[in-house]
């Protein structure tokens, strides 16, 4: 979690509210006393800090004479969409079309991570089924070109690029013209560093803009500056438009804080923020989910949204309702886990599961497993030779996989553990028609629900994932985005 310096700061001062037993004007102070220096600290700007704390404290007065309100549940909501605002400035960034041409220029400062969020933005992209190119139109930094196209490669991402033309105009113009005519969707153009002094540089990025008619310009931010971001972001949207902004470099810097909130000067919405070197250190930004993790309450709203765009699988949903889950089904549900992205990242957005520390093992462990399935044959695979009391098979699959035959039985056991799971709640009607009938079930008879989970679930997995309650909790929330997530839906 980017911030989680703030983060824990934030979410100890709003704990220590709940530990009292009155919520006086005096605790409330306090309470936002430490809030305005965990905010500070991170870098936020004054200004904005006081006035975020004025926001809070006149939405208390004002709410809380609604009677039979509850004062801690009315902080925590005042307090979570007081810190979403701060950081939201109310436009919408560009909405990419399907079966499109969108080009989308990259600009920023030198050294600021553009090149870098290029490739993290195709592959995020391409991940979601899109087809994605890149254009290198950065004549002035020597290496970006090869940078750019060992991302391209590694990405197998079209790229389009020059070693001897010196023009990034003809360069860029030429690049979006040629993919645009192969139909592609997401058309990237990498622009040079510059800073708002070079006013050659700031032209050149205008003439680029005239050539290719982005349908999005995007702003690269490096969070290490701080507040001082603010008015290069305001001389860059002034000379071409900035549409959205992507926050680099939020690893662990505690002074990040500063420039997510001085973005708000270009009025353009943050749409990623970048933490790692990594092509997956990049996740969607949305003002809400951001500050319900950095508080420690999950993210449903988000996690839903990300399987909604990753997982298709309405017919699968309806094999476990009848109980059947076989070892491709288990190879399917991986593949899902995987799309959505690292799983450490994926697990901080389940309220109640705790970061799990070091867990790109997670990851890793998964991807072993799928190395062993992809070794087994179709009657393997579908159930129908139990590899179990089959040692040779289970030594061929090891010896393919280059795992060990310990392993491959782990596997096995974590199969036939899911097996059980999915059988159960199969046999106990809770999975037809998908988990949108689980919430609609939930709504009508909760208890019978939370009686099912019990019932189906290893109490340990039940308890890592914060209990039947919270369990509830999730699917409820599930159901209030209309069940539409259900239609499709992952397991894991
Ligand atoms: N820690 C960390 N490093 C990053 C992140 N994004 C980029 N970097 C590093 O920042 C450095 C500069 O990144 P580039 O992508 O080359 O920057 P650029 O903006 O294209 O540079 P110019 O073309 O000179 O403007 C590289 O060493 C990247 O690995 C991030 O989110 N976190």
């Amino acid at each position: 979690m980017v911030l989680a310096e703030l983060g824990n700061k934030l979410s100890a001062a709003l704990q220590k509210m709940q530990a009292v037993t009155v919520v006086s004007e005096e605790v409330i102070d306090r309470m936002l006393g430490e809030v305005a220096r965990a905010l500070l600290e991170a870098d936020v700007n004054v200004k904005i800090v006081g006035e975020l704390r004025k926001a809070i404290k006149t939405r208390l007065n004002f709410e809380e004479e609604a009677a039979g309100t509850n004062r801690r549940k009315t902080i925590q909501r005042a307090f979570v969409e007081e810190l979403s605002k701060m950081l939201d400035p109310g436009t919408k960034a560009y909405d990419m079309k399907k079966s499109k041409s969108n080009v989308v220029m990259f600009v920023g400062l030198q050294g600021a991570g553009k090149t870098t969020t290029i490739a993290k933005f195709a592959h995020h992209y391409q991940r979601k089924g899109w087809k994605c190119c890149m254009v290198c139109a950065d004549t002035f930094r020597a290496g970006a070109y090869d940078q750019l196209r060992q991302n391209a490669t590694k990405l197998r991402c079209p790229f389009y690029g020059s070693f001897s033309e010196a023009d990034p105009v003809k360069i860029a113009e030429e690049g979006v013209r040629q993919f645009r005519r192969e139909k592609y969707e997401v058309i990237i153009v990498d622009t040079s560093g510059r800073h708002r002094q070079e006013s050659a540089l700031f032209d050149e990025m205008q003439e680029i803009r005239a050539a290719v008619e982005p349908d999005d310009v995007v702003f690269v931010l490096d969070a290490t500056q701080g507040q001082s971001v603010g008015d290069q972001a305001k001389a860059f949207h002034e000379a071409v438009d900035i549409g959205s902004v992507v926050v680099t470099k939020l690893d662990g810097h505690a002074k990040g804080g500063g420039a997510l909130s001085a973005v708000a000067a270009t009025g353009a919405p943050v749409v990623f923020l970048g933490s790692g070197e990594h092509f997956d250190d990049f996740e969607p930004f949305n003002p809400r989910s951001f500050v319900s993790r950095l508080l420690g309450m999950g993210d449903m709203r988000g996690l839903v949204e990300q399987i909604k765009d990753t997982v298709d699988n309405k017919d699968q949903m309806d094999k476990f309702a009848k109980g059947t889950f076989t070892l491709r089904d288990m190879y399917e549900q991986f593949e899902n886990v995987m799309k959505l992205g690292p799983l450490n990242k994926v697990m901080a957005m389940i309220p109640g599961i705790p970061q799990l520390v070091g867990e790109d093992q997670g990851g890793n462990r998964l991807k072993r497993f799928m190395y062993m399935m992809d070794s087994m044959t179709d009657d393997e695979l579908d159930g129908r030779v139990d590899l179990d009391k089959c040692p040779s098979r289970l030594d061929r699959v090891a010896r393919g996989s280059g795992t060990h035959p310990v392993e491959v039985h782990m596997l096995l056991k974590c199969h036939k553990q899911f097996e059980r799971v999915v059988s159960k709640m199969g046999k106990s009607g809770l999975m037809k028609g998908g988990d949108a009938n689980m919430a609609k079930q939930m709504q009508r008879n909760p208890n019978n629900v939370m009686q099912q989970l019990h019932k189906a679930m290893d109490p340990r997995m039940l308890q890592q994932m914060g209990g039947a309650q919270n369990l509830m909790n999730m699917m409820k929330e599930m159901s209030k985005l209309e069940g539409e997530a259900g239609k499709g839906g992952s397991l894991l």
